[in-house]
């Protein structure tokens, strides 16, 4: 399957990295060079997983949309959910009438920004609980090794696609699962997320370590609490059946070494998605009249973070 993976972050690299191990054909695309990029093209891509020893993967990444070679079958989305529109303008013209485009990013509304550019029947769906960092430019740490859930955005096509892409993925290290309830598979993530991102950015500690705190958990048992109020009241089926239970379990037991992509965020000083994660549970909570404190406050918290960057206090 010829794919093309837009971003060179830690996730692009991460798919990037394990899809080419199996055999796959697979190119990065990013927006601009970067000294990671250009590590990746002149050594090759160094991935370590386990505290082994780093594994040299080699793949192309390509910054000029003009040098993008077309004829993708799958076109995996791994940019920031702000960044989707930006990165779709330049590669939609390489775009057959057959190329599928799987969106694997966090928080919601990323789905909608594929279909004002793709055909909704060609949109797939997914979350992953796998995570990644990159160490230093061309060199990443695979860090989480959940599963990945992918679906149709219209329920009950690409079956056959699905399937193949699945079982691709779980080939190359990747376990994922295709699920015929995409919302379920985007509000089950978007629950790790709200869980997870906001409290690690802010206490700038691992997923584990936050919750590992009487307090820590406290707070993210609130921010549960309340976004499962909202998926409720939107009629949507979470894949937990315990949410609250199940997400402290698997924050302390699966992920817990993960740092994760919002604390990643602010520690270089970069946009968050803080938005498309705490911020939409507090905005649909207001749609349907649910009171959500607790993610009010940790989007207020994130923003005051994100807004504040030069003048973060950093010695005494
Ligand atoms: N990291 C993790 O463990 C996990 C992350 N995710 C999700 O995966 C997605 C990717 O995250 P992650 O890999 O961590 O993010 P990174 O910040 O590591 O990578 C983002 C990529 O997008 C590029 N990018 C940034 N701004 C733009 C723009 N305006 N236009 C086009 N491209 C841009 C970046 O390029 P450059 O750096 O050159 O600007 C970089 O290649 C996110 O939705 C995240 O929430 C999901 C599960 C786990
Ligand atoms: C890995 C995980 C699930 C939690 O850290 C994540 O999605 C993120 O970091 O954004």
């Amino acid at each position: 399957m010829k794919t093309l993976i837009l971003g060179a972050g830690a996730m692009a690299s991460l798919f990037g990295a394990k899809l080419t191990q199996a055999g796959s054909d697979v190119t990065l695309f990013n927006h601009r060079a970067n000294e990671h990029t250009r590590m990746i093209n002149e050594k090759g891509m160094q991935l370590i997983e386990r505290e082994q020893q780093p594994v040299t993967v080699k793949l192309p990444v390509i910054t000029d949309p003009a040098e993008l070679a077309g004829g993708y079958d799958l076109v995996i989305c791994l940019v920031k959910s702000f960044a989707t529109e930006s990165v779709l303008r330049k590669i939609i013209p390489i775009l057959t009438p057959t190329t599928i485009v799987l969106t694997l990013q966090n928080g919601i509304g990323n789905a909608e920004v594929l279909e004002t550019f793709v055909p909704k029947e060609l949109v797939l769906v997914g979350g992953t609980v796998s995570g990644a960092g990159i160490i230093e430019p061309g060199l990443i740490a695979r860090r989480g090794w959940g599963k990945t859930f992918i679906g149709s955005a219209i329920a009950g096509t690409n079956e056959q696609k699905l399937q193949a892409i699945a079982s691709l993925f779980t080939r190359s290290g990747l376990a994922c699962e295709v699920v015929s309830d995409v919302m379920a598979v985007i509000w089950s993530k978007l629950l790790v997320n709200v869980t997870y991102n906001g409290l690690t950015a802010v206490t700038r500690l691992t997923n584990g370590d936050a919750v590992r705190t009487s307090h820590g958990q406290a707070i993210a048992r609130q921010l549960i609490e309340e976004a499962v109020q909202v998926a409720n009241a939107q009629g949507i089926q979470l894949l937990y059946e315990n949410p609250v239970e199940e997400l402290i379990r698997l924050g302390i037991e699966e992920i817990a070494a993960n740092k994760s992509s919002m604390l990643t965020d602010v520690l270089f000083h970069r946009r968050t998605e803080i938005e498309s994660i705490n911020g939409a549970i507090v905005q649909l909570g207001k749609r349907f009249s649910i009171a959500t404190p607790y993610n009010e406050m940790m989007t207020q918290l994130v923003k005051v973070i994100e807004e504040s960057y030069p003048q973060s206090v950093t010695h005494i």
